[in-house]
């Protein structure tokens, strides 16, 4: 069977697009039959590569696990590169808003389901803002690498994160080269966790890396730079009532992303999302 694929990136966490516009296109597949689709797609060198997947899926046509209840009309369905499933994708919505554009199914502001609820996102040339909602500050757990071992922060954008500030995040140092999933505690999180790294670089501006639950270390992971600025913040005394929008710059290996905690107990995360490749595949 061959079928369309759009390839497209958000500050390097990259994702192949499957437009599944009337849910005939992958919509008999079962679960298992899907996941495997999903890793032959995602695998860097005998498929197209990406470290996740973003069906393009109408709400009412997606009969799938974790089936959203939403008015919206288009569904985010989200597979990690291992061909698991995760609630969210904070990158990955600017790509799928980015293709809805391109496709001229949307505009410059569009609202869709997700496994963690609608989000509405609004462009501004070429760069998108998505709305995550608001993050959940759930205390303390601790993570390791290689017998070194971090507090960290857990915080729920939707999907789980352990965000733990080190002194330096060079893969010469403690932290390492990330080839292997860090240890975390797992009766905080039965079902994995994504795990940020992050240093100061500046007031109000941190870099990170990330070790991604289904994928492995990625270039930029969107909900991980929100849970890093969350953890950051509060460190820094901001958790509480702000009187003001607060904004970190948070670097990660493929560029820049801005994160926003508004005064509402609101997350936004604005960058780029850019399609770079169409085309078909038999995979
Ligand atoms: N890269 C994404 C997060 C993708 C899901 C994550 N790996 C998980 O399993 O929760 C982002 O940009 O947020």
């Amino acid at each position: 069977m061959t079928y369309a694929f759009v390839k497209g990136h958000g500050t390097e966490n990259d994702f192949v697009l499957l437009p599944d516009l009337d849910g005939s296109v992958h919509g008999a597949l079962t679960d298992s039959e899907m996941a495997d689709r999903v890793r032959r797609l995602c695998d860097r060198r005998a498929g197209l590569g990406a470290d996740g997947i973003l069906r393009v899926i109408r709400t009412a046509d997606y009969d799938g696990p974790d089936r959203p209840v939403s008015d919206a009309e288009w569904f985010m369905d989200y597979r990690n590169a291992d061909g698991t499933l995760a609630e969210m994708c904070g990158n990955g919505t600017r790509v799928f808003a980015e293709y809805l554009r391109s496709a001229g199914l949307a505009g410059d502001e569009i609202t869709f389901a997700t496994r963690a609820g609608d989000k509405t996102l609004r462009a501004s040339g070429d760069i998108w803002t998505a709305d995550l909602g608001s993050p959940k500050l759930l205390g303390a757990t601790q993570v390791s690498v290689a017998h070194h071992f971090w507090p960290a922060a857990n915080v729920d954008m939707g999907n789980p994160h352990a965000a733990a500030e080190v002194e330096s995040i060079d893969p010469e140092g403690p932290v390492g080269d990330l080839y292997d999933t860090p240890v975390f505690d797992e009766d905080v999180y039965p079902r994995g966790v994504n795990v940020e790294f992050f240093a100061r670089v500046a007031e109000r501006h941190v870099a990170m890396r990330v070790f991604e639950r289904g994928s492995g270390e990625t270039r930029s992971c969107g909900t991980g730079a929100c849970a890093v600025m969350v953890a950051a913040a509060e460190a820094d005394g901001l958790a509480g009532e702000r009187d003001a929008d607060v904004t970190y710059r948070v670097d990660v290996p493929g560029g820049t992303l801005q994160v926003t905690w508004t005064t509402d107990d609101r997350i936004l995360l604005a960058g780029t999302a850019l399609l770079v490749a169409e085309g078909t595949t038999t995979l």
